[in-house]
């Protein structure tokens, strides 16, 4: 299958008066999976729909190899879009649903049938043929819809959602068959998520999106562990943010917490702003004082089975640590005067 990448250059798009995309730059490699990952309402529907043909037209490149799209038909662009409702023809069979795309493209009945063979083989179906999709579960109709996309060989795949219509536990499945197809086919392919942990367990990249901006670009960890922004910090998994100032001086960084507690800063000299951010996992919970504490309050207590979570009042706001569950260790009770320990090894400073 050919793979293409995607350039997309100072993309605006509006609804009317108002502009939801305000100059998107990003550059997709060919065969990646990228996603992009957003609050409801942040555009990344209107993203995917644009770079499809669908929606009003916007101002900027679109860039499908080495073809600008702006302007083409969706059918000219060769992209395969798999939608949240699988929208399968309920009148046709499985097989005359993985057909359709291909008898509008004409092709002869004699290519037609193996065709659909194979792509029903690719997503595990092929014994289902002659159902009708009524009588399929939502994860069997989605991946008929995923078949009667990739059957008609598009350059890209874009995918809405496809599998927030699934109940978790499918959902866990499906997105690691979708991520085994498409590295099978190696076809690029872009999915549009508002679930971290599906953009996560997926993608290579992702762009972070809120409010028709993109705030970041990256592989999952690296938006992890080094969020540009407290946006992008906040939406991605829990963080913790302190508000403060950096102090450096001959003997190294550190930074103030509003609440005057100090915390060393390795190798943070030149590190600049208000805020800082500790990851849950970077903070241990103990009775004593210590160098690089927080001293603090428990305020609730969550089991986790595997991780006991504390809110603790700590450093001007309600801090969250998670420690690792074992039995027979000791609990911090509601209430309890703490100290929390701080790694700021990789503490992000913005
Ligand atoms: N047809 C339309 N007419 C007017 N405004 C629209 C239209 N479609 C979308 N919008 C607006 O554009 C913005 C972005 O919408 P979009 O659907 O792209 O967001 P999203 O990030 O995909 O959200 P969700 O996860 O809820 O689908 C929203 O403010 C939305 O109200």
């Amino acid at each position: 299958m050919k793979k293409a990448g995607i350039k997309i250059e100072d993309l605006h798009l509006s609804f009317g008066p108002t502009e939801v995309l305000k100059g998107v730059n990003l550059d997709i490699q060919p065969g990646e999976f990228f996603a992009f990952l957003g609050p409801s309402g942040s555009g990344k529907s209107t993203l995917l729909r644009s770079i499809a043909g669908f929606g009003p037209q916007p101002r900027g490149r679109i860039m499908i190899g080495d073809r600008d799209v702006v302007g083409l038909d969706p059918w000219r662009r060769n992209v395969g879009m798999v939608f949240q409702s699988y929208a399968l023809w309920p009148h046709m069979s499985v097989r005359d649903n993985v057909a359709f795309g291909l008898r509008e493209r004409r092709l002869p009945a004699s290519t037609i049938g193996p065709k659909v063979m194979e792509g029903l083989e690719l997503v595990g179906l092929a014994h289902l043929a002659d159902r009708m999709p009524n009588q399929l579960s939502g994860g069997q109709q989605q991946r008929v819809a995923l078949a009667r996309t990739v059957v008609t060989e598009p350059t890209v795949l874009l995918l809405d959602e496809p599998l927030s219509n699934l109940d978790a536990s499918l959902r866990v499945q499906m997105r690691r068959e979708l991520l085994r197809l498409q590295r099978k086919l190696g076809l690029t392919t872009i999915f549009v998520t508002h679930d971290q942990e599906e953009a996560n367990t997926t993608s290579d990249r992702m762009a972070v999106l809120d409010g028709g901006v993109i705030q970041q670009i990256g592989s999952p960890q690296e938006l992890y562990d080094r969020p540009a922004n407290l946006f992008v910090a906040r939406f991605l998994g829990t963080a913790n943010i302190l508000e403060g100032r950096v102090e450096s001086d001959a003997s190294g960084a550190r930074f103030r917490t509003a609440t005057g507690d100090m915390l060393a800063l390795p190798g943070g000299r030149n590190a600049a702003g208000s805020n800082i951010v500790l990851r849950p996992q970077n903070i241990s919970i103990q009775r004593e004082a210590g160098a690089n504490a927080l001293s603090g309050k428990v305020l609730h207590r969550e089991f986790l089975g595997s991780q006991i979570r504390y809110l603790v009042a700590a450093g001007g706001t309600e801090i969250v640590v998670d420690q690792s569950h074992s039995a027979g260790r000791d609990w911090f009770e509601t209430g309890a005067e703490v100290h929390l320990q701080a790694n700021t090894e990789n503490a992000v400073v913005l």
